[in-house]
């Protein structure tokens, strides 16, 4: 059974239908690719796995359970983390604060328990604390850990969201266009920790990316969207020779 079962996905806004009858499915252990041209669908597909936009019909199972009314703040509990097309960090809290922000679904009780420190909150505070440690270290972070996040290089505050979704140890990781606006050796550095986070952690991996060396580096499969539907999918060098991929993104170049 697949990890992630998206079945008959339509997302509708107003007029205009932006997932339009969409199926995928990512197995266990994939590093899997969603591209396709400006426009696609890419990020409502990702933001209807997460929750955030209303689904119009279709359903979509992350191991076995289905999330499609999973509202959006439980959705990290069910096993998914992101990160986003421009870099959502808390700026004004620390690297390390950034992280709990990630493991705080994991912590057991409200606000009243997050108040009163029992016994148990302060050895949960302690496992949060050690494993912020790792994921620092996994990352290359840990000398940044007591910095503000707004205060640190670009590519290390991508690394922070990255980071703060590990914390929250998902089953599958969703990044949004994480080699965005990197040089050409973090962009390498970004390539080996996906797939570290992958070898490494065991998380299974989702990415939305247009730097097509890295796709096609990276990827056990490809899936492209065209206008809110799949056109083709299969490993990274059938997809590259699919006329149906290459007109869909000769369009694009002509219509630039
Ligand atoms: N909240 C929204 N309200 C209205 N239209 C939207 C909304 N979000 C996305 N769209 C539209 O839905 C379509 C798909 O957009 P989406 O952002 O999913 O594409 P994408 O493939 O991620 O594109 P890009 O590669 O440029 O990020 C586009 O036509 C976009 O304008």
């Amino acid at each position: 059974m697949a990890l992630l079962n998206i079945d008959s996905l339509i997302v509708r806004f107003g007029g205009l239908v932006a997932v339009d009858n969409f199926s995928m499915r990512v197995e266990k252990g994939e590093i899997h690719s969603l591209i396709g041209p400006n426009g696609a669908g890419k990020t409502t597909v990702f933001n209807a796995i997460t929750r955030v936009v209303k689904i119009h019909s279709g359903t979509i199972v992350l191991d076995g359970v289905e999330l499609t009314h999973v509202a959006p703040h439980q959705v990290i509990s069910y096993g998914v983390a992101r990160t986003f097309q421009n870099v959502v960090v808390f700026k004004y809290l620390t690297v390390l604060e950034n992280f709990y922000v990630g493991y705080h679904h994991r912590i057991a009780g409200g606000l009243m328990k997050d108040l009163i420190v029992t016994k148990r909150r302060s050895l949960e505070n302690y496992e949060m604390y050690r494993e912020a440690l790792n994921v620092a270290d996994f990352l290359g972070l840990k000398s940044r850990l007591l910095s503000y996040a707004g205060s640190i290089p670009y590519f290390h505050q991508k690394l922070v969201e990255i980071g703060r979704a590990l914390m929250a140890k998902p089953k599958i990781l969703l990044l949004d266009e994480p080699a965005a606006g990197l040089n050409e050796a973090e962009t390498n550095q970004l390539v080996s920790i996906v797939r570290r986070i992958r070898d490494e952690m065991g998380i299974t991996v989702l990415l939305i990316e247009h730097d097509m060396r890295v796709v096609m580096d990276i990827s056990d499969v490809v899936t492209v969207m065209d206008f809110g539907k799949k056109i083709s999918e299969g490993k990274p060098e059938e997809v590259r020779k699919d006329p149906k991929v290459i007109s869909a993104y000769l369009g694009e170049v002509n219509s630039a």
